[in-house]
């Protein structure tokens, strides 16, 4: 059944819009909105480190995909700012044939932050963890085909609930031959496996990190199965910045085309060393 995903940045009026689809399409439909809130997770801790974003992900993107195989309209309500992460729930919607459509709330970042200052306290996102999300944050953009069709939605102006449903729900499905099937399948896989091994790089450098001294040189040894790296860091780096390093890295070789684990391993180490 249909997927619809919406994406903005943190605090950007996601849910709201979520809800008023929710109450409009259920009146013919199932519907199922999975947010941090379904999930039953806390919004800052989902997103405190790599790590944690990372599991969150998993289960968001598992919950999507077990509520697509219903006869369920289903909402994929995150911040979903991560390009090779909508490319993936692009892909489950490709392999069950669905309609599909990306709802992008375009709240701009100062007024994110005015909302969160609103919400209970609770509720709201951490001052640093807003600001990293904002900055990670990768615009959906019609360039790519997974964010397409893409709805642009200010949460200030009127909603027009019918065009979503023409889009969303009355549009063409999408439709996968067997071979790009077996594509997608395979390039979501490399792009998954890259995102572990990045994870990985940055934990092993942030662990030596913890411990040396600022305006020290130090030396980080990583490992990816049977290769190992040696290098050297001149400076410390925050977390932010590591993960700053990561997503220039995937920018940069996102034409590339590298497919090899092994590959990928030694040109992020060495990218890593350059620009931390
Ligand atoms: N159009 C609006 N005008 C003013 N405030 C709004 C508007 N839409 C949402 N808000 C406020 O912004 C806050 C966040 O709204 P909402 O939960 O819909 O955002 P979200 O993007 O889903 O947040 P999160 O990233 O935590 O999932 C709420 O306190 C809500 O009242």
């Amino acid at each position: 059944m249909p997927l619809i995903i919406i994406s903005g940045l943190p605090c950007s009026g996601k849910t709201t819009l979520a809800n008023k689809l929710k109450e409009k399409f259920e009146k013919k439909m199932r519907v199922e909105v999975i947010n941090i809130e379904k999930l039953g997770l806390n919004r800052n801790k989902c997103h405190f480190d790599l790590k944690s974003e990372i599991q969150f992900r998993g289960s968001f993107k598992s919950t999507v995909n077990r509520a697509l195989s219903g006869n369920t309209l289903v909402i994929a309500d995150g911040i979903n700012g991560i390009k090779g992460f909508r490319y993936e729930l692009y892909c489950s919607a490709r392999e069950l044939g669905t309609t599909f459509c990306l709802l992008y709330c375009t709240t701009s970042p100062d007024l994110v932050r005015d909302w969160n200052n609103t919400r209970e306290e609770e509720d709201k996102y951490s001052s640093e963890i807003l600001d990293d999300l904002i900055q990670k944050f990768e615009k959906p953009d019609t360039e790519n085909y997974w964010d397409r069709p893409l709805i642009p939605i200010d949460p200030n102006s009127e909603l027009d609930l019918d065009q979503i449903e023409k889009i969303a729900v009355q549009g063409k499905k999408l439709r996968a031959r067997q071979a790009t099937k077996i594509h997608i399948k395979r390039k979501s896989n490399i792009l998954f496996e890259q995102g572990k091994i990045a994870q990985d790089v940055l934990d092993q450098i942030f662990e030596v990190m913890k411990t040396a001294q600022s305006g020290e040189t130090f030396n980080v040894i990583c490992f990816y199965t049977q290769t190992k790296k040696k290098f050297m860091i001149k400076k410390k780096a925050s977390l932010p910045k590591l993960l700053r390093v990561k997503k220039q890295f995937t920018k940069t070789i996102e034409n590339l085309n590298i497919s090899q684990p092994d590959e990928y391993f030694t040109l992020f180490v060495d990218y890593c060393q350059k620009n931390i």
